[in-house]
């Protein structure tokens, strides 16, 4: 059963079915006298990919950088409220944020690749969290590499540099690397706006089988990237969320007259 609750500045909150991974409850977040984001409550259900959408400056990316600490590195940046993963608050003081790091992985806009070589990339956080025999971690590499396809296309030069990839290339090789720590939740800030549409199709095919095994948060400005990837789709406005449901339902039938607005391109 899904129920609908009405949230502040008239947002609707809709419980998913499937249980969350994440459940936000009234998260604030200021950028000292920034006010980001407002009383966000919304769940990220297990195993599905949740799109979170809207407008320029609506707080999509600071929300993304909520979940894995990253304001922690900049004083005058705070975060109030519940961030629950596994029953835990993780913006609470005693979570340990590297840890944290390990089971909530991030992937960029721009594919980062470190400067080192393509196995090396892949295992780079692995050896931050783990001590691997050299066949384990031989195995952990290779495993990933072939979670995102990348494994036929690099297998013969695992020792070549990260940058000799092409861009889309890069791209899976940085989900190879988030995948490799084995994390539960992968978050992606608009993971193919620099790449080409047949690279963007293939991460995009490649979400819908990571999400057999990971909870995926997606920011994204297209719109049909979102309808496509997307079980469920949050749209953000001025900080603020405003509506959250199904992928189908959200585009289709959205409740909220912003909503309406945003998906027909009236602004944004
Ligand atoms: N480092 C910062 N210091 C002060 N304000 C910031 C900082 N980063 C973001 N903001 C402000 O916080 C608000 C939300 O920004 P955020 O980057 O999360 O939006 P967004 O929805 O991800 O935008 P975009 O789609 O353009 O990436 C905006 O008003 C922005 O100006």
């Amino acid at each position: 059963m899904t129920s609908f609750v009405s949230g502040q500045a008239g947002q609707i909150t809709n419980t998913p079915d499937t249980p969350a991974m994440i459940s936000i409850r009234n998260l604030d977040f200021h950028y000292g006298a920034t006010h980001a984001l407002k009383s966000i409550t919304i769940d990220f259900p297990q195993r599905q990919v949740t799109g979170m959408i809207g407008p320029s400056g609506c707080g999509k990316s600071t929300l993304l950088r909520v979940l894995n600490r990253m304001y922690d590195l900049y004083p005058g940046q705070r975060a109030t409220g519940e961030v629950l993963l596994d029953g835990e608050n993780i913006i609470g003081p005693s979570v340990d944020a590297n840890q944290l790091r390990s089971r909530i992985g991030m992937v960029f806009q721009k594919p980062t690749p470190f400067p080192m070589s393509i196995a090396d990339n892949v295992a780079f956080g692995v050896k931050l969290h783990e001590r691997l025999s050299k066949s384990d971690m031989d195995a952990r590499i290779e495993d990933a590499l072939k979670r995102v396809a990348l494994w036929n296309e690099v297998k013969d030069r695992l020792r070549s540099n990260a940058g000799s990839l092409s861009g889309g290339q890069q791209q899976r090789l940085c989900i190879a690397r988030t995948i490799a720590t084995r994390p539960e939740v992968i978050l992606l800030d608009e993971p193919t706006s620099a790449l080409d549409p047949i690279s963007t199709a293939r991460i995009e095919e490649l979400l819908d089988e990571l999400k057999q095994d990971f909870t995926i948060v997606i920011v994204t400005h297209n719109l049909q990237q979102a309808a496509r990837c997307a079980d469920r789709v949050a749209f953000f406005y001025m900080g603020e969320l405003i509506e959250v449901d199904s992928a189908d339902r959200l585009f289709t039938a959205p409740k909220q007259k912003r909503t309406q607005d945003y998906i027909t391109g009236r602004f944004g």
